[in-house]
């Protein structure tokens, strides 16, 4: 059984960069780390569910938009019997040290990790401009930007980290914000 160091988490809004920063993040922490997605073993179980291809899903494409709000709908039924569900499937992938989760989405979430993994888990969120997120593609839809998943974290108050995706600071700084204050 593999001995997980840290449980690193990654929350934010829609388009403000989360797979953009994790991505970078695991990189700079090198192959003792990887990334993982609650999204993932929705998105498998949802498609076995559907028949929809789970390559689309996954894929940044037209279809992920498409299905997102059915999904979120039937992924919130499952966490309402049980609020740690997708997270202990996608923590089945876990097998580095350093494990960089690039989704979290409710304090449900942050709640199953901290009761998981204790003072291993350091929680960021990263904030951006809504002009900027519109540039990298956000659009406000009703039923996605104004549901829990979007927002059960915009009250959440205990941050490790905050850190402003804004184009002030480029990629890779604001990796040496994390990696220093996280003494990475
Ligand atoms: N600092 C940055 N510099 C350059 N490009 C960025 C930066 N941050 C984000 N992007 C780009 O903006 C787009 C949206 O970012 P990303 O997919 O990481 O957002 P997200 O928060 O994961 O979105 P979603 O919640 O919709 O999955 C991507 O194309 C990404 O490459």
């Amino acid at each position: 059984m593999v001995n997980i160091k840290r449980v690193i988490l990654i929350s934010g809004k829609r388009k403000c960069g989360k797979d953009y920063i994790s991505e970078k993040l695991q990189k700079r922490l090198g192959e003792t780390s990887q990334i993982v997605r609650i999204s993932e073993p929705i998105k498998r179980e949802w498609s076995k569910k559907t028949n929809v291809d789970l390559k689309e899903l996954l894929s940044d494409g037209p279809l992920k938009e498409e299905y997102r709000k059915d999904m979120i709908k039937w992924g919130e039924e499952i966490r309402q019997m049980d609020y740690g569900y997708f997270c202990k499937l996608a923590m089945d992938k876990a097998i580095s040290e350093t494990v960089v989760i690039s989704d979290i989405r409710r304090k449900s979430d942050i709640k199953y990790f901290k009761e998981r993994y204790h003072d291993k888990v350091l929680i960021v969120r990263i904030t951006c401009p809504e002009e900027i997120r519109i540039k990298r593609g956000w659009m406000y839809r009703h039923g996605i930007d104004d549901v829990e998943s979007e927002c059960d974290l915009d009250d959440y108050e205990h941050w490790d980290l905050t850190v402003e995706n804004n184009e002030q600071l480029d990629g890779d700084e604001i990796i040496n914000l994390i990696m220093n204050k996280f003494e990475l």
